[in-house]
């Protein structure tokens, strides 16, 4: 079977599962981030203001330099904010020390990236046990299932380079789930994925948010907003639009 179909029938399959309370809420107000001083000082944030859900799927859409991703760091603690207030999923960011952002990141959030980012010497279920071990969380004979919920059971002693870029990011996927985060930060999941296996992505995206957790997507991708509960638009360091979707649609009717 191919891997999309086999990642839709899993997603598919999960679907059927009981939902989970919705978690991962997001506050901010006010915030703002600025990269170097002087006449080089560039404000990546410029006061923003921002509510989700718990539960919610959101796309952060925005031009180039916009601050989408800065705004997926300072939301995942990657990052410390200037100023404003930071509270994710009941945890208050603002001016914690950089050893509490340490301990946030490991309980409260998981993270994908556009080019995956996974140890190329690892396989894909060293990769996902490692992060178990790094965090202190999760249980390594849970590292299959997470294999497995993302299609991926024939592949696990597989290294990255020995899988495709769809693969692999299931494998990432598989591995920010493993610490059973509040909040998923997908920065540009799909970006260097074609359009089969990039919807495929989404799927996972999508079921992973339907079982209750947040999950929040910056893309460039216009077409991947009709997935989302709320669609918030950048620019310049702001948010110019927050737009909430009455019925988002299915990962799968999505193409681009
Ligand atoms: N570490 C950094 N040092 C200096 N400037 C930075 C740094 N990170 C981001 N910037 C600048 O901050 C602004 C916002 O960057 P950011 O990466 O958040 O934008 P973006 O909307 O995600 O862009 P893209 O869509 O191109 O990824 C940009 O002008 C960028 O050049």
């Amino acid at each position: 079977m191919a891997d999309t179909e086999a990642a839709a029938k899993t997603a598919a399959a999960a679907g059927a599962q009981t939902h989970a309370p919705p978690r991962g809420g997001v506050r901010l107000r006010g915030v703002t981030k600025t990269y170097g001083s002087g006449e080089t000082a560039l404000r990546a944030l410029d006061g923003v203001d921002l509510d989700i859900e718990p539960g919610e799927l959101v796309v952060v859409l925005g031009p180039s330099g916009s601050g989408k991703t800065t705004l997926l760091n300072v939301i995942g603690g990657i990052e410390p904010a200037d100023t404003g207030e930071i509270s994710v999923a009941g945890t208050e960011l603002t001016g914690r020390p950089p050893k509490d952002l340490v301990a946030f990141r490991r309980e409260r959030v998981g993270f994908v990236f556009q080019f995956f980012n996974l140890v190329p010497t690892l396989t894909a279920r060293e990769n996902i046990e490692a992060m178990m071990e790094l965090t202190g969380r999760g249980d390594r004979s849970g590292a299959p299932g997470l294999l497995g919920a993302v299609g991926l059971s024939d592949r696990m002693d597989h290294f990255p380079a020995q899988l495709s870029g769809g693969q692999q990011q299931r494998v990432s996927l598989a591995r920010a789930l493993a610490t059973d985060p509040d909040l998923l930060l997908a920065d540009e999941p799909t970006g260097a994925l074609d359009v089969a296996t990039g919807t495929s992505v989404l799927a996972l995206l999508q079921e992973t948010n339907r079982q209750g957790r947040g999950v929040l997507m910056v893309t460039h991708n216009a077409s991947v907003a009709a997935l989302a509960h709320l669609v918030v638009t950048m620019r310049d360091g702001r948010v110019e639009t927050v737009r909430r979707n009455a019925a988002p649609a299915d990962a799968d009717t999505v193409s681009w």
